[in-house]
């Protein structure tokens, strides 16, 4: 029997924060996780996809170039892209298991689950503590149509040692079409189902349908409106099935992903028994990060019902988390969260899209346009840019700002600090930026 002040579940980017802090305030933290620690972000998740994506952009800018001042095919070396991911991810278990019992934070491994309101069990150990913490995250999302355990998922494609001729993404949701992107320019043949009526649908169908355009011309097939039905293996390759306008087509392929979106890592924890309330495997928490039913509990990061799962959220929750535990109420107060899909071109997004301020009765104006034919992209023969900002008629404020280009993903924190920081669009347009930049680009949005 192990008691602790705060004992956490879970190792990624929440779990780490929470422990870490809660550890340097003085408490007793113990902290566990079922697999190698680290999380999502760093080993399948963000760093590896940014890691990967770097030769794809590279590749891209030279092909761009060519006859403009480069000359000679460049192409993509899928094993040693590979053997770089390896490099970066192959030492952060180590790694952060080692920093955590540095900070004097006792780790363990291993799949436990809870038997009361305060104890957790685990092998032939028994934990009781204050608080609990549980920062287990999210995992792909698991099909039941006939042939699902033919799919593979974002974590087999961080081991991908070699490219194949053809490959089917069920989902264009944000993974499905950044992996897309990277495979067509790697010279996969790619087709994507998507049951929706467009690709990347958190995100305003303006900037979404410029995606749309560039992926089709990049040779990947989109089939919307599509649902998956079934799988099967044949001769040695797979042949994938699937619904539209209400008949059954069928594609071969040689690799099928399921990118059909991600649910909570709580099942095997058995909260129940802690009196510990979940909504579709998420944990229920009020402002304070505190699960609605037992006070002994908080959550944080994506395995919450809060917000989107993004990394940056997993950061701000696990340290309102930690605060809270420490030293009383601090609400989490709502903030403007950017998003960016790290395709090429980038799509990028902040606050209200235009149907959802109509929705909220809001009066405000509409900027928007095509600026493929600015400085930015003409200089890099990069293609597409577009934009559509909604700015409040009353306050001057920005209400939403969505963006297509090369650098969506810089130019929408602007935004951010400006949605965030109470500035005018008027005043962001006014400050001086760097020229020729793309910051300097809103001055004429
Ligand atoms: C392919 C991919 C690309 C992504 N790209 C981006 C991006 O570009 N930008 C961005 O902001 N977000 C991105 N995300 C999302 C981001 O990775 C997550 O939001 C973030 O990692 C969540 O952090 P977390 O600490 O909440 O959970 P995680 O990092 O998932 O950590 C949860 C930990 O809990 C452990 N665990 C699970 N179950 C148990 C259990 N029963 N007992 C003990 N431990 C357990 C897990 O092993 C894991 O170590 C991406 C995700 C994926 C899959
Ligand atoms: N750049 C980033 O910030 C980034 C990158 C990757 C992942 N993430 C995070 O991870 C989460 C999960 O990403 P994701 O891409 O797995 O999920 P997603 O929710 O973004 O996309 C899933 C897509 O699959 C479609 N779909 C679901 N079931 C289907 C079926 N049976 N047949 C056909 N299509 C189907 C959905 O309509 C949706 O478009 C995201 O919500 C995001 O928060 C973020």
């Amino acid at each position: 029997m192990k008691k602790y002040d705060v004992f956490v579940l879970g190792t990624g980017t929440a779990g780490k924060l929470v422990a870490n802090r809660c550890k340097n305030a003085g408490l007793k933290v113990g902290i566990i996780d079922n697999r190698e620690y680290g999380g999502t972000c760093s080993q399948r998740g963000c760093d590896p996809k940014k890691l990967l994506l770097a030769s794809s952009e590279a590749v891209d800018y030279a092909r761009n170039m060519q006859g403009d001042g480069v000359e000679g095919e460049v192409n993509i070396n899928w094993r040693d892209a590979y053997n770089y991911i390896r490099r970066y991810t192959q030492n952060i278990p180590d790694n952060t298991e080692s920093s955590l019992k540095e900070n004097g934070i006792d780790c363990y491994h291993g799949d436990g689950s809870f038997v009361d309101e305060k104890t957790f069990v685990f092998d032939d150990t028994t934990i009781t503590a204050n608080y609990f913490v549980i920062a287990t995250g999210m995992q792909p999302r698991p099909l039941t149509i006939p042939g699902a355990d033919h799919l593979l998922t974002s974590e087999d494609f961080f081991k991908m040692k070699d490219v194949p001729e053809k490959m089917v993404f069920i989902g264009g949701g944000y993974i499905g079409m950044e992996f897309s992107h990277m495979m067509a320019r790697a010279g996969v043949k790619v087709t994507i189902i998507e049951q929706g009526d467009q690709i990347l649908s958190p995100f305003e169908k303006f900037v979404a349908d410029y995606l749309m355009e560039d992926s089709i011309k990049l040779g990947i097939d989109i089939k919307l409106e599509s649902t998956l039905s079934s799988v099967e293996k044949k001769d040695g390759r797979f042949v994938v099935h699937y619904g539209n306008e209400g008949s059954i087509h069928q594609i071969t392929t040689d690799v099928v992903y399921n990118t059909t979106g991600r649910v909570p890592s709580t099942k095997s924890l058995h909260l129940d028994k802690a009196g510990v309330v979940t909504d579709q495997g998420s944990v229920v928490v009020n402002d304070c990060l505190q699960s609605t039913t037992n006070e002994r509990f908080y959550a944080c990061g994506d395995v919450t019902n809060m917000n989107l799962p993004l990394t940056p959220l997993s950061n701000l929750e696990g340290a309102i988390a930690a605060k809270n535990i420490i030293e009383g109420k601090h609400p989490l107060v709502p903030v403007d969260i950017p998003s960016v899909a790290f395709t090429i071109p980038q799509v990028a997004s902040i606050g209200l899209n235009e149907a959802q301020a109509k929705n909220q009765n809001k009066k405000f104006k509409v900027l928007k346009g095509d600026a493929s034919g600015w400085f930015n992209t003409r200089r890099m023969n990069a293609g597409t840019y577009a934009y559509k900002v909604l700015v409040d008629d009353e306050t001057g404020m920005v209400l939403g700002a969505h963006i297509v280009s090369h650098e969506a993903g810089e130019t929408i924190n602007l935004f951010s600090v400006a949605m965030n920081h109470d500035i005018t669009f008027q005043h962001l347009q006014q400050t001086v930026f760097t020229y020729p930049s793309w910051a300097n680009d809103l001055k004429s949005f």
